[in-house]
């Protein structure tokens, strides 16, 4: 039987949902109705203070919303098919959908696999949808109560409702007259999940709230395992281009795994060179006026883009968890340090002072100010997918640049999140452009560097690639700050409290489980405290619990990619061919995921490769030394220099030995150095620069310094001398 463009058969899977079409519909019926009840009071309610605020989509409410599910953006298997459905329309309710019609039940299972994707999609949707209709009283008024339904496959005919009685029957009302319709139409063997959002005369923020839940508790129910988000339409699998969430032209696209699970989380568009231009061409017209906003503009943008971050700050740490494998609590520690980037350059923003210069001529005004620097190209790794990008974007957008974001190809949700928020908290269309790309970076990378629009390139990432972009750069004399690889000492000296070493070296190790580019990557100690800082160490490392990050008690996720784990096995295989001692771990971990096991090896020889390279992983690595000149020498002896720690109470010694370190950083007697506050970055390979998130307090004389990521590094300099006086 069709209703409305709908095959209500049994064995079908519905998935249904608030859509397009219905606005007008829903209008429509209402203006009829009110014509024939000539109701002022109804009229004077369409001016009712708590409908102000109008919600993100703008636009006439009559006409179809461009929100339409499209089919090409989800693999579907052989056998199921989207379908439009129109809305069902009784004298009470509206029920609005989107249906997957699947021709053999066998594919049921099959359609489990991406039904993530397409709810996904559905669910992000609707939040939107709802909140556009009841931006309009008349809409409101009209569709009571407008129902979100999803229908799937199951067992027994079940109708769930959400939320099941707020006081108000409209919900179950609803649900009762959609099980009745089925009923009537003969449809078995389907679960309706029937989630009312508003109605009646209690509209309202609070009202609103429940929306997302509501999804989530429907998907949950519709057995859609998606990521636990409280707001699913925080997940994006398209790019951001010009305003506008879009595939790829080629229709390809790039896996993104769980690396806890090796469970595929969705996909993302494999973009390539014209939509890199497409992005930046956006960039480059939204800069015309981005700008020309105010210092306080920008702020109070940021400021409201700094909240919707604080407000979602679960949801984004489970979004990194899922996609970077670290722990939910330190998933948690990187978005807030994420959101304390966008707090800390809001409020540079205003801060952006020039200077008058005293001329030595007396007719002449010398004055200088600061103007953006233009379109920024913002390449990132995945270790940090949120924070590294928030430190970067935060300064650019205050500066008054717009960007381009290229994240990488392992964790780029947490980057499409972003940019949610950004836009949602008001950033124009433009601003923000989000490139995706994996096999295509070359091509993706290369414009984003030689483009004569971009005016600054700034990275994040490892050396070798590091020193790529900055030859590509090189070609157009573009402003670059780079932020690459280290490969820090750790020293811990005789002097030293071994208690508070051991707990330093476990923070500074194996922070994101040895994947953060601050980790100490060899540690140094001196003979006369190696025994008992090597058995403490490892006794304290034992205990790790690795897992899940999302599971209560892990202490340690995995690590990123089976690259990753094969460097760093053979880091610990090398080492110990060179005689090393493996005193805890040291082997890959026997499950599904990328688990490699904390591991600390000791008598670790200076030429072994870990001493060498950085490994990114959780391998403490140790090696004994005698004297304070004796492991200056080693800890400088590498071509990075981004961190270095080091333990000891002897005050002329931490003097020494902090200024001697070529690094950019230094820990004394802590392993934990990251703060939103500090410059940041590093020395010889490690980066250019040292970059200055304070940098707007400095003194001129640093502007010519490169890299960084403080505000003065989306900025250009300008001296205006004013004569003729
Ligand atoms: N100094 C810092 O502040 C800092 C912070 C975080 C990470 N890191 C470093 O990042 C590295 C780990 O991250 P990663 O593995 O993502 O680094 P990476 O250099 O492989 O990737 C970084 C970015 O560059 C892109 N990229 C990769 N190959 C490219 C190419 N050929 N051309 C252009 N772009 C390319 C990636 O897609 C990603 O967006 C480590 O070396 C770590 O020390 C440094
Ligand atoms: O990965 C390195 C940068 C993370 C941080 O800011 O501590």
């Amino acid at each position: 039987m069709s209703v409305n463009g709908v095959e209500w058969t049994p064995g079908m899977v519905c998935v249904f949902d608030g859509l397009e079409n219905v606005t007008g519909r829903v209008v429509q019926w209402y203006e009829q109705r009110l014509e024939s009840m000539k109701a002022g009071e109804e009229l004077r309610e369409q001016n009712h203070p708590h409908l102000a605020e109008r919600p993100h989509l703008d636009g006439s409410f009559t006409t179809s919303l461009p929100l339409s599910l499209n089919p090409q953006s989800v693999e579907l298997p052989g056998g199921i098919e989207l379908v439009e459905a129109e809305p069902i329309v009784d004298r009470k309710s509206v029920f609005v959908g989107r249906a997957c019609r699947i021709s053999d039940p066998s594919q049921v299972i099959a359609f489990a696999r991406v039904s993530h994707l397409i709810t996904e999609q559905i669910a992000r949707q609707v939040p939107l949808i709802l909140a556009f209709l009841m931006a309009d009283r008349r809409v409101t008024k009209a569709a009571h109560p407008i129902i979100n339904a999803w229908r799937c496959q199951l067992a027994a005919p079940t109708v769930y409702t959400h939320p099941p009685d707020n006081g108000d029957d409209g919900e179950s009302a609803a649900g009762g007259r959609l099980a009745h319709l089925l009923q009537i139409l003969d449809v078995k063997d389907v679960l309706v999940v029937v989630t009312r959002y508003f109605g009646g005369t209690l509209l309202g923020a609070d009202r609103f709230k429940h929306i997302n839940q509501a999804a989530r508790d429907a998907l949950e129910l519709g057995g859609f395992i998606e990521l636990g988000l409280r707001e699913p339409s925080l997940l994006f699998n398209q790019g951001l281009i010009g305003g506008k969430w879009v595939e790829s032209k080629s229709g390809a696209t790039i896996s993104v795994f769980n690396p806890a699970t090796g469970e595929k989380l969705g996909t993302v568009p494999e973009m390539g060179l014209e939509e890199t231009k497409e992005a930046i061409n956006a960039a480059g017209r939204a800069f015309t006026t981005w700008s020309k906003t105010t210092a306080k503009q920008r702020h109070d943008i940021l400021i409201k883009f700094y909240n919707l971050m604080k407000e979602h700050d679960d949801d984004l740490a489970r979004i990194i968890t899922h996609e970077n494998g670290k722990t939910l609590a330190e998933a948690k520690g990187e978005s807030a340090y994420s959101a304390s980037f966008i707090e800390w350059f809001a409020e540079e923003a205003v801060r952006t002072y020039g200077e008058h210069i005293p001329s030595p001529f007396g007719n002449i005004r010398n004055i200088v100010i600061k103007q953006p620097v233009g379109v920024v190209s913002i390449l990132t790794p995945w270790n940090f997918p949120s924070a590294m990008i928030a430190r970067k974007l935060g300064a650019a957008l205050a500066a008054g640049c717009t960007t381009v974001i290229k994240p990488p190809p392992e964790t780029p949700f947490s980057a499409l999140a972003l940019a949610e928020l950004g836009r949602r908290a008001g950033i124009p269309d433009g601003v923000i452009n989000v490139v995706t790309t994996q096999k295509n970076v070359n091509d993706v990378a290369k414009e984003m560097c030689e483009s004569k629009t971009v005016k600054k390139v700034t990275f994040t990432g490892s050396t070798p690639v590091a020193k790529l972009l900055y030859k590509m750069a090189a070609s157009t004399i573009k402003k670059i700050s780079i932020e690459a690889g280290g490969n820090a000492p750790f020293i811990v000296f005789d002097d030293a409290n071994i208690e508070q070493a051991v707990e330093g070296a476990i923070l500074c190790k194996f922070r994101g489980t040895g994947q953060t580019c601050v980790c100490a990557n060899r540690i140094y100690v001196q003979s006369n405290v190696y025994a008992e800082f090597a058995s403490r160490l490892a006794e304290r490392v034992a205990a790790f619990k690795v897992g899940n990050g999302l599971e209560e008690g892990i202490t340690h996720g995995p690590l990123i990619h089976d690259r990753a784990v094969e460097k760093v096995m053979r880091h610990v295989n090398d080492a110990v061919e060179k005689g090393a001692q493996i005193l805890v771990g040291g082997s890959r971990i026997d499950r599904l995921g990328t688990f490699f096991a904390p591991t600390v090896l000791s008598d670790v020889p200076a030429n072994a490769l870990v001493n060498d390279e950085e490994t990114f992983g959780p391998i403490a690595a140790l090696t004994k030394f005698e004297t304070e000149e004796e492991v200056i020498k080693l800890a400088n002896d590498t071509d990075v220099g981004l961190a270095g720690y080091f333990y000891s109470r002897d005050v002329g010694r931490a003097w020494r030995v902090a200024e001697a370190l070529e690094v950019g950083m230094v820990g004394a007697n802590t392993g934990l150095i990251s703060q939103t506050v500090i410059p940041f970055g590093g020395i010889k390979e490690s980066g250019i620069g040292s970059p200055c998130n304070w940098s707007t307090i400095l003194d001129l004389s640093l502007l010519g310094r490169e890299g960084g990521h403080g505000i003065e590094e989306y900025m250009n300099t300008k001296l205006i001398a004013f004569g003729g006086l």
